[in-house]
């Protein structure tokens, strides 16, 4: 494996609002969580970042009590979800991927029912307006959008003023307007001290919004740290990857290795990413690109689209799994 990433070292104290420790769960007997560990502090957003079907949602499920651990230990501010699911309740807010809401009633109502289960509600006018849940509050769930329905599940899940909240692809299928929205209202919440786990496949949202991110795969914490940390971890023989990544679009059959080779210095990695594309990551300066095109000009290979960017997420899990995150 190209990098030396470590999976989070926090994960063995048991400080944390959210503590999951050597987390297993199976299917038909096949694990889709295999080992995982993760801690989630108040005052913090913490994004569990990985592809379709890597364990996120099963690895909140089992924090939200929802679904029984076949191994491991998972605390949420110091209980256990599932036999202290009573005391929790008031203290946790979750948001489902599939909104778990009920289709029959009116958006207002459900909003209003939810916090009339709470002892000191937020204001449910101004949640509502900030989150455009006024402009569809006469409207029963079932007609309402994808995006819709998200705001609304967001809204149930903070209006009890949680110290603990459990988001599940919050934005996904919203316009931008109200990506915006559901993002400054996750600032917000981190700014008043509650602990916010973020599960996402979008790795703007986790850039944006997280301050600790696990990346997933396959059921297990495969890298672990700030964002920062993540683009600038170092490679296997300690050379420092940098925050460029160079995109390359030539003639199939290239040697990644033999590019890497071609670039200056020696923190350079490359990866075709599919036939005559190829990404390159290191330190990328003027120097770097010049001993590029000048390889290239030397094979007489044509270059049809060469692109220099910041280093994402996206490129981190890259090189952790040689697959793209979607
Ligand atoms: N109730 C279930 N019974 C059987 N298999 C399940 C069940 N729930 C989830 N799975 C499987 O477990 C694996 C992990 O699913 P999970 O929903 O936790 O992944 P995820 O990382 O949240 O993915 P996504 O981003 O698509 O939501 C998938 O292969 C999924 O098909």
């Amino acid at each position: 494996m190209p990098t030396s990433i470590a999976p989070s070292g926090d994960a063995g104290t048991s400080h944390g609002a959210v503590v999951v420790r050597d987390l297993v769960k199976r299917y038909g007997g096949r694990p889709v969580v295999a080992g995982l560990d993760l801690v989630a502090h108040p005052g913090e957003v913490t994004a569990v970042l990985g592809p379709n079907g890597a364990g996120k949602t099963t690895t909140v499920e089992c924090c939200e009590g929802l679904r029984t651990p076949d191994g491991g230990t998972v605390r949420v501010l110091g209980l256990d979800p599932a036999a202290d699911a009573r005391a929790l309740r008031p203290r946790v807010g979750v948001m489902l991927q599939d909104g778990g809401l009920p289709t029959g009633a009116r958006a207002g109502d459900v909003l209003r029912h939810v916090a009339a289960m709470y002892a000191a509600p937020r204001d449910i006018g101004e949640l509502s307006e900030r989150l455009g849940i006024s402009t569809f509050a006469r409207t029963t769930v079932r007609r309402l959008s994808g995006g819709q329905r998200q705001r609304l599940a967001l809204a149930a899940a903070v209006v009890g003023r949680p110290e603990v909240v459990f988001l599940d692809e919050p934005s996904a299928g919203m316009d931008p307007q109200s990506r915006r929205a559901v993002w400054d209202l996750v600032r917000e919440l981190r700014a008043d001290g509650v602990a916010v786990v973020l599960t996402t496949h979008l790795m703007d949202e986790a850039e944006d919004l997280a301050d600790h991110v696990h990346v997933v795969d396959h059921g297990r914490v495969i890298a672990s740290g700030t964002v920062r940390e993540l683009l600038t971890a170092r490679s296997e023989d300690g050379a420092d990857d940098g925050a460029g990544t160079v995109r390359l679009d030539a003639a199939p059959g290239l040697d990644p290795v033999a590019l890497a080779a071609a670039m200056p210095g020696t923190g350079w990695s490359a990866t075709a990413d599919e036939p005559g594309s190829y990404v390159l990551s290191g330190p990328t300066d003027p120097r770097a690109l010049a001993a590029l095109t000048a390889w290239l000009a030397d094979r007489d290979v044509l270059v049809q689209r060469l692109t220099v960017g910041r280093r994402t997420l996206e490129d981190v899990f890259l090189d952790l799994t040689g697959r793209h995150l979607r």
